[in-house]
């Protein structure tokens, strides 16, 4: 913010009042500059639970107009998506031995090219087969070690709750305890998942006698088992069908399709790849554009628990929030805290910030997101299994998206209307009619708030 600076007349110099009163016109005069530039700005803020898709719109509005992406970005996700293509391959195979599914893979005997893929996969340390440095140095080896390191599940529920600061007896505390009663009675699943005590365990008399097995194996065989495994290996397929009932990245599957261009030096990633990858966000990021003529600034905050206690620093002068849930993770539990299905956290957020003191004016926008893969899960995995009052039918989309649109609409206890889209923030077609309705009403709404329409 610019201060104005007042200019003192020789005769007002020994006249306090006269000096006091002319500085204070001029700070009013520059807040007056600033709140005319800040109307003129649409703040739209990006918010919703974590892995709900949120930065996935905000890349679909670069695409759209800003250019698309960087080429350090698109080497950056080439190293990212590497990566997390190995460790959920790996997290298949252990997740199948929890829950007794046979793989094809498990049998020596049986199929020897299949095992030796296997060990292949589980051998590979993925930190060794990328450069750490362009996947976004220090900051990613930490994020990727605390998501992958199954362990720290505790930790990592620990670092969700209890770090309230400023906020401990404010309303808004719920949005980022996630409003969960207390731990009694609530087992601990032990997933088993150690992946660092499975490495070592391999290494420990695993690694010389099984054919197709080499010490060291470049990525190239790596990619090729991870494929294999994922075209050959019945049991793969059933794990990953059951895939919500364990922490798997939603873009897994394109992954794994995928896997040889990842694994290919230099590659860069293509704009698909990078609307399918994941780079959880931390803090807020401030995207600026031009739509429309209007100038906006796009707000991404970071959804999972930890980061909401960040939110708050931005509530000020908001135009628009767009809120986005993925509806498909009703059968889905939060990485932050096994015990909450996704569907209910995401419930309770939108709960607090649809009806908070600082959203009291605002327009709300709600994505209902996924709904590509909310399709594809409806069969094998009943709405109502999860949602007992679910009436529809099993595999009717239309009827379990208008069940959750409701749930959410229900909770607005003001006269506000809540603008609802279904998308599949991932495919740009779609996106681009969405995002352009929703430029327009946010432009509309703010044109009749500054009394111009
Ligand atoms: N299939 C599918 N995948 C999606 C969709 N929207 C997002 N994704 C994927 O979901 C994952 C998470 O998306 P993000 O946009 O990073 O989620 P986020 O809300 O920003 O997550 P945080 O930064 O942790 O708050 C990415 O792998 C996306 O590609 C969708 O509509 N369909
Ligand atoms: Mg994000």
């Amino acid at each position: 913010m610019g201060c104005g600076v007042s200019v003192i007349e020789p005769d007002d110099e020994k006249d306090l009042f006269l000096q006091g009163r002319k500085a204070s016109e001029a700070i009013e005069r520059s807040l007056q500059i600033q709140k005319q530039r800040d109307n003129k700005e649409i703040k739209l803020l990006l918010l919703g639970a974590g892995e709900s898709g949120k930065s996935t719109v905000l890349k679909q509005l670069r695409l759209l107009h800003q250019g698309g992406f960087t080429n350090q970005e698109r080497t950056q996700y080439t190293q990212v998506i590497w990566a997390d293509a190995i460790q959920s391959m790996k997290i298949l195979i252990v997740q199948a031995r929890r829950l007794g599914i046979p793989l094809d893979c498990d049998d020596p005997q049986a199929n020897r090219f299949l095992f030796g893929q296997k060990r292949l996969v589980l051998k590979a340390k993925p930190l060794d087969l990328i450069d750490a440095s362009l996947a976004g140095g220090s900051g990613f080896l930490n994020d990727y070690v605390l998501k992958y390191s199954e362990t720290s599940e505790q930790k990592r529920r620990g670092q969700s709750t209890g770090q309230a600061q400023g906020l401990e007896n404010s309303s808004e505390e719920g949005f980022y305890q996630g409003g969960v009663g207390g731990e009694e009675g609530v087992a601990l699943q032990d997933l088993s998942l150690n992946l660092q005590e499975l490495s070592q365990g391999l290494n420990e008399g695993e690694t010389t006698n099984h054919p197709g097995v080499r010490p060291a194996s470049s990525a190239a065989q790596v990619a090729n088992a991870i494929q294999t495994l994922w075209r050959q290996d019945r049991g793969i397929r059933q794990c990953f069908a059951r895939s919500n009932e364990f922490q798997l990245e939603s873009s897994a599957e394109y992954y794994f399709e995928h896997i040889h261009q990842f694994a290919t030096p230099g590659y860069v990633c293509s704009d698909e790849d990078i609307l399918k990858g994941r780079i959880k966000t931390t803090g807020i990021t401030e995207t600026s554009f031009s739509i429309g003529g209007s100038s906006f600034k796009v707000l991404d905050a970071g959804g999972q628990r930890s980061e909401r206690r960040k939110w708050i620093h931005c509530f000020q002068g908001i135009t628009a929030v767009l809120f986005v849930l993925a509806v498909s993770e009703y059968d889905q539990m939060l990485f932050e805290d096994e015990r909450v299905n996704r569907m209910h956290e995401s419930i309770m957020l939108f709960d607090t910030l649809l009806n908070s003191r600082w959203f009291a004016d605002t327009p709300f926008i709600l994505f209902l997101n996924k709904t590509d893969l909310f399709q594809q899960k409806l069969t094998r995995s009943p709405i109502r299994q999860f949602f007992p009052h679910y009436q529809g039918r099993v595999n009717d989309a239309d009827a379990g998206l208008k069940y959750f649109e409701n749930i959410f609409l229900s909770l607005n206890k003001s006269q506000r209307p809540i603008y609802v889209h279904r998308t599949c923030a991932t495919d740009p077609h779609s996106m681009r009619f969405v995002l352009t309705a929703v430029a327009d009403l946010i432009i509309q709404q703010n044109l009749k708030k500054s009394g111009i329409l």
